[in-house]
């Protein structure tokens, strides 16, 4: 390659690089997996290397990944916070010995090998062993304070036991979710209709970053401890020293470490490491090996980014060989166009996989993915499987490049690129493809909750021309229903109730469903509390909006673009006319408030009450709601199979009620 190609494979890749930093780091919603992300990173750096003359100062390769994000404040490591070098292989692996070995002039240097938790790094420090902050890695200088939502954590303590203790200590590790709280948020979540979390790694990332405390209680974070920033006075002078010293002062430490001598023992633990961390209650991606003398460690010391006398081995995901037999491009409510693999049904992970994503033209074009390609599919934690490479050995002799659409496939209109997006839009608001996509969103049942108004059913109605926006679904009429397929008399009377009840409904529900870009659940609830009508939220100023608690910037502006489109803004004066009566919940207070105050668990089968209405009553009681117990709960209200929540809250010598108790605590 020609220097100046090179060059403008770099910048590209410096560029895509940047991008998927910030949806992983700061909004925790990564669109590629690791393993496709590491293969960039790893591209971008042979291609630096092979020009060494090229400058390197913003190059997303010479720097840790930035999490910082609005609405934090902002705190300076005492000594930076690092990252790893990582790599897949074993021969990588035995290069990296290699360094060391030769680093320190020593045949058969000690290692420690530890599991690499999958979560969100932060450094705590304790001031005389009491914890004064929990600050995340940011971009390894500073990060952001996230002390509040830190303590949170039951496992953390506020104060070092013992002796030893330090003026000041900086200690590194792992914020996390464990996969069984995990599933019991995405088991709530498919209750109500919310689409599931993709992985507890981002789920801990976005509530560790949270600014509803109430959220970030309901969520139960995990911490583990391993890793050492300042510390005055020095009180280990070893990795496996330290982590003696985390134990006695009562921290919660990964329960499974290794301590090694040379290449091939350490090896063989990264390889018993893999077999056993299926087993494990927290996400584990890799096995992190460490130098374990700190004069040593001192000895290597380290590059911009990472330390020399560490590395991570990280464990490839879950693959699979399949063909690519089409390529479909579906169209989002936002207009995005979507390049999905329809692949021949292929056994991975524990499920038969048929479609997988392609992410974007962007990604799809780098890998030249083709119709009749066998191609390498993978998934990773993420629940929707994604095409990782194309098997070019496998490739047909006749096989043609993929043209990406150049036109909406719903609509016909010439698609656009908006600068510093990826995806490829179709920008026509009235593309039936997108009104179809705002239509089932607003009747889902996180947003209005139509009953009967699904995606079938949105889609005959837009057909017929029956249905453009969102309030055309209040001037339906029953005839208009009964001349659709599959309905009836009693059908048709149904879906017509339906509607004509979702007036009434909550108005957080209302404000999701307008599709207002960036406002999700959580937003739409912050704002429904703020402003109490949907009139009074479409004219706040922008100033006001920053101003709501779990509101940034970003959202506000994307609040008040919304507002401000002449389209949306006579969909909403039309939905006002037909009587559409959304309304905040009235605070409770005074004699309805019985309970406030007063934080509940509710664990097992109750005989009458749901979970979610149990829940509810406790709300509209002015109470909380915890998902787990801790010090800070009031009462365990306990039905049938209460299981570990009960012997908790037991040995902590909490109120444990049952349901007529809670309802006579109600009246
Ligand atoms: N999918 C994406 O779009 C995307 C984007 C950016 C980054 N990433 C992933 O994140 C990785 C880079 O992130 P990173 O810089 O945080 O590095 P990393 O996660 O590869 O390794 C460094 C981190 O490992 C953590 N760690 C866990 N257990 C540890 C232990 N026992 N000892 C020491 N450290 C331990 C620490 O937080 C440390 O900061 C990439 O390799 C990539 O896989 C993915
Ligand atoms: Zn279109």
């Amino acid at each position: 390659m020609s220097q100046a190609s090179d060059l403008k494979k770099i910048e590209q890749l410096r560029a895509t690089i940047r991008r998927y930093d910030e949806l992983y780091y700061r909004k925790a919603e990564p669109e590629i997996s690791d393993f496709e992300y590491d293969a960039l990173k790893r591209e971008l750096s042979d291609l630096e290397d092979a020009n060494p003359e090229l400058p390197l100062a913003n190059s997303p390769s010479q720097a840790v990944g930035d999490d910082r994000t609005e609405g934090f404040a902002s705190y300076r490591h005492l000594l930076p916070m690092q990252s790893l070098d990582n790599t897949y292989s074993k021969d990588e692996f035995f290069s990296f010995v290699s360094r060391v070995e030769k680093g320190l002039e020593s045949e058969r240097p000690a290692f420690t090998v530890e599991p690499k938790i999958d979560g969100v790094a932060v450094s705590l420090t304790y001031e005389n062993g009491k914890l004064a902050r929990a600050v995340t890695r940011g971009n390894g200088i500073e990060g952001d304070d996230v002390t509040a939502n830190a303590r949170y954590i039951e496992r953390l303590p506020e104060k070092l036991e013992g002796e030893n203790i330090p003026e000041i200590v900086e200690i590194r590790g792992e914020i996390f979710m464990q996969v069984e709280e995990f599933e019991r948020l995405n088991s709530l979540r498919a209750e109500v209709g919310l689409e599931p979390f993709k992985n507890p790694r981002n789920l801990a990332a976005g509530t560790v970053k949270l600014l509803d405390r109430a959220e970030v209680a309901r969520r139960k974070l995990d911490i583990v401890l391993y890793g050492l920033g300042e510390c005055r006075p020095a009180v280990v002078n070893s990795q496996s020293a330290y982590r003696e010293q985390l134990i006695k002062w009562g921290l919660p430490i990964v329960d499974r470490f290794w301590q090694v001598e040379g290449a091939e023992s350490a090896w063989a633990a990264v390889e018993e490491l893999d077999e056993i961390r299926l087993g494990f209650d927290f996400p584990t991606d890799g096995a992190v090996v460490k130098v374990d003398s700190f004069a040593e460690q001192d000895r290597l010391g380290a590059t911009s980014k990472a330390p020399r006398w560490a590395i991570a081995v990280k464990f490839a995901a879950e693959q699979a060989e399949t063909q690519l037999e089409r390529i479909t491009i579906q169209v989002g409510r936002t207009g995005a166009l979507t390049p999905v693999a329809e692949l021949a049904p292929v056994q991975l992970a524990g499920t038969t996989v048929s479609r997988a994503t392609l992410h974007n033209q962007e990604e799809m074009s780098r890998k030249d993915v083709r119709v009749g390609d066998t191609v390498v599919i993978e998934k990773a934690g993420e629940i929707i499987p994604a095409v990782v490479r194309v098997v070019l050995e496998k490739r047909p002799g006749d096989s043609q490049a993929f043209v990406f659409p150049s036109e909406c496939p719903g609509c016909g209109t010439p698609v656009s690129k908006i600068e510093g997006e990826v995806a490829v839009r179709c920008l026509n608001i009235e593309c039936p493809d997108q009104v179809r996509g705002r239509l089932e969103h607003f009747a889902s049942r996180q947003c209005l909750d139509i009953e009967g108004l699904g995606e079938a059913v949105v889609d005959q109605l837009v057909s017929k021309g029956y249905l453009s926006n969102i309030a055309d679904i209040y001037s339906l009429s029953y005839d208009d229903v009964l001349s659709l397929d599959k309905f009836a008399d009693k059908s048709a009377r149904n879906l017509i109730a339906a509607i004509e009840s979702s007036k009434k409904v909550e108005l957080w529900r209302l404000i999701h469903g307008l599709g207002i870009p960036q406002v999700g659940a959580a937003a739409a609830k912050d704002l429904a509390k703020a402003y109490g009508g949907v009139k009074e939220l479409a004219s706040a100023t922008l100033e006001q909006l920053t101003e709501v608690d779990g509101i940034g910037e970003k959202t506000a502006s994307g609040i008040i673009a919304y507002f401000t489109d002449a389209q949306n803004a006579s969909i909403l004066e039309a939905l006002l006319q037909s009587g559409m009566d959304a309304q905040a919940p009235e605070v409770v207070s005074g004699d309805a408030a019985t309970l406030a105050g007063k934080t509940f668990v509710i664990t097992g089968t109750l005989p009458t009450l749901k979970r979610n209405e149990a829940k509810a009553l406790v709300e509209s009681k002015g109470g909380k709601v915890a998902g787990s117990v801790s010090k800070k709960t009031d009462f365990l209200v306990a039905g049938e199979s209460a299981g570990s929540k009960l012997s908790k809250a037991e040995s902590l010598g909490i109120a444990v009620i049952d349901e007529a108790g809670l309802l006579a605590m109600c009246e």
